[in-house]
């Protein structure tokens, strides 16, 4: 077996947010990779970092934040340390992002058409007639109805799915080698959802590109991801293989999130919600960021960060409860 091409490599990334209430640790030593033409997903609660993260790959980070630690290797470049300038070079060609909420990428006062050619007017030099074309063909390809006309209309104009598929259609138009989508159907009506779903997985599927998807929806996970990293309160908890975080979770955490989303099954009870709420990062528990809600805590949790155990090829867990030398 060939091993496949490592796309990305994220090691003990760390964005602390400075705000006049203390500084927060919205990312905080998170560390994952991407496979050329793989699909990774990044789920947890509202809170966790999860936004955060990929903002921090495309250096959309806020003012006030700051890396502390840690590295994003993407060929060969720390996405990191790139000037604004080299930043600008990689976004909408070599990495691009999807939103949950179109609008607050798309620029209301220019045409689709125009919005979503300009990466090839930018990066290829096309003409601006050419780059129309061009994005006329892609939202024929995210299955847009009249392209044509939809193409000289202005965001305002669509449907929230409509607008949603534009977005996509701008992701893809310079063709990335990864593409990160943040909560892209939270806003949709649930038909629409689906529809989005499908439409990610088939162009992912088309142009070999590598994505990551960042959800707090483990439905979405299974239906889209190759594997998955469980992230809480600015940390990783678990990673595992899509089977495998659904056959066998290892950490509290994910099975408490997967005992969450079990509640519209046929009987309707057994609704395992997760008691309390995603601490605060500005004064995040110390050991492992979990043991305040975590019913198998103990002792050493409170104390210690738990450090990385393999559990198989593909799973990993941040907990104590595999850690041989628990008892330190
Ligand atoms: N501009 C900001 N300034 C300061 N803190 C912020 C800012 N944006 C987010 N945060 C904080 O960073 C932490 C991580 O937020 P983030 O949006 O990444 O979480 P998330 O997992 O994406 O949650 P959600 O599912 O709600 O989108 C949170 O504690 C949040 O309050
Ligand atoms: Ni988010």
């Amino acid at each position: 077996m060939t091993r496949p091409e490592r796309l990305l490599t994220v090691e003990e990334m760390c964005l602390h947010i400075d705000t006049y209430r203390g500084t927060v640790r919205a990312v905080d030593g998170v560390t994952f990779h991407v496979d050329q033409g793989e699909s990774v997903g990044i789920v947890g609660e509202s809170g966790s970092g999860k936004s955060m993260t990929a903002l921090s790959l495309m250096r959309f980070t806020p003012l006030a934040g700051r890396f502390t630690a840690g590295s994003a290797m993407f060929q060969g470049r720390d996405l990191l340390k790139l000037s604004e300038r080299e930043m600008r070079k990689i976004r909408g060609k070599d990495i691009s992002m999807v939103f949950q909420d179109p609008m607050t990428f798309l620029n209301p006062l220019i045409r689709i058409g125009d919005q979503i050619g300009e990466v090839l007017v930018e990066h290829e030099g096309l003409s601006r007639r050419a780059a129309f074309n061009r994005a006329v063909e892609v939202l024929r390809q995210v299955r847009i109805p009249s392209p044509e006309d939809v193409a000289a209309q202005y965001p305002h104009q669509l449907s929230g799915g409509m607008r949603q598929r534009a977005l996509i259609a701008m992701a893809i138009i310079g063709a990335p080698s990864l593409l990160i989508a943040d909560e892209p159907t939270t806003a949709l009506d649930v038909t629409v959802q689906a529809q989005i779903i499908e439409l990610l997985r088939g162009v992912k599927e088309k142009h070999g590109l590598s994505l990551l998807m960042i959800t707090h929806d483990l439905g979405i996970v299974a239906h889209v991801c190759d594997r998955v990293y469980v992230v809480y309160a600015g940390r990783i908890m678990e990673e595992a293989g899509v089977f495998e975080v659904f056959e066998t979770p290892r950490h509290p955490y994910t099975t408490a999130l997967l005992s969450s989303i079990t509640y519209d099954e046929e009987s309707g009870d057994g609704i395992g919600y997760i008691e309390g709420t995603v601490p605060s990062l500005i004064d995040p528990p110390e050991g492992c960021r979990f043991h305040t809600r975590c019913p198998a805590a103990m002792p050493v949790c409170r104390r210690l960060q738990p450090p990385r155990t393999r559990v198989s090829e593909t799973q990993s867990v941040y907990c104590w409860l595999y850690e041989e030398a628990q008892d330190e």
